[in-house]
């Protein structure tokens, strides 16, 4: 499934946070978004997936008209792990996960057999089977950002938004994190931090400053010095992994 987002524009207040950006995944592609803080990139994926509505754009995710759809039509192709993950009431890891089902079923339709093997899949892929009777409230950040995950892999959308999702998780989840959805081999279009994952995991990416898209290309054509100092107004320099083997980074002021 390709996702083209076209021309988006978002104004809040009087502020324009995204001028004019267009980004597209072609099938099956992992392709993030880059950028300092508060350069827009939440709100360019809000805009995408419908939790903002934009002043100007329109989303095709292949025929769908996503921002003509309704929200159920959506969802059965769309999931999104999004930024913050808090919730008021309290659920089992279990029925937090099985909630990714609903798109899926008619209105009082009970959980079938198959949605248990869905959800119980989508547990062990997020590492999750041992925490399926804990309260979701207990869990810390990381294990929260991983429940969510579970919840929109249950969805089995064709495609998957993420915004930020190894916020809170340590090193060896963010790895964990990032195979799996890649595994998924779906469309994905996520926010990414961090450059050496940006690198290692995404087929495209999209540089954003200022609400706009500064730089667009494969990593090897984003993640150079240049565009790097350009984008945080730092000093940087590229080198190789000695462990991964993939392009690294140093930064200082
Ligand atoms: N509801 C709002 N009202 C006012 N300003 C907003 C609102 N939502 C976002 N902004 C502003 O829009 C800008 C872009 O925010 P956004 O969250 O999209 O950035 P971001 O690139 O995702 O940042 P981060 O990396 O910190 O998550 C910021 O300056 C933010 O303060």
């Amino acid at each position: 499934m390709e996702l083209l987002a076209k021309d988006m524009a978002v104004k809040i207040g009087k502020k324009e946070i995204v001028k004019n950006a267009s980004v597209h995944v072609k099938k099956r592609q992992f392709v993030g978004l880059i950028g300092p803080n508060g350069c827009g990139k939440s709100t360019l994926l809000k805009s995408i997936y419908k939790s903002l509505t934009p002043q100007q754009g329109t989303v095709f995710l292949d025929d769908l008209d996503v921002l003509k759809s309704s929200e159920k039509k959506v969802s059965q192709r769309l999931g999104v792990v999004g930024q913050f993950n808090e919730m008021h009431f309290d659920l089992t890891v279990h029925q937090m996960v099985m909630l990714g089902r609903t798109p899926h079923k008619g209105m009082l339709e009970s959980d079938t057999q198959k949605d248990y093997e869905i959800v119980e899949e989508a547990l062990a892929r997020t590492n999750l089977l041992h925490y399926k009777e804990r309260s979701y409230l207990s869990l810390s950040g990381g294990e929260k950002q991983r429940v969510i995950l579970a919840r929109t892999i249950a969805q089995q959308p064709q495609f998957m938004i993420l915004d930020e999702p190894t916020n809170h998780l340590d090193i060896r989840y963010q790895i964990e994190i990032l195979s799996c959805v890649k595994d998924l081999n779906i469309g994905v279009l996520a926010a990414l931090h961090d450059l050496e994952m940006a690198a290692h995991y995404c087929d495209y990416l999209y540089a954003i400053k200022d609400g706009e898209i500064h730089a667009h290309g494969v990593p090897e054509e984003v993640l150079t010095p240049e565009i790097i100092e350009d984008l945080y107004q730092i000093k940087c320099q590229t080198f190789t992994n000695p462990v991964t083997k993939g392009l690294s980074f140093a930064y200082g002021f």
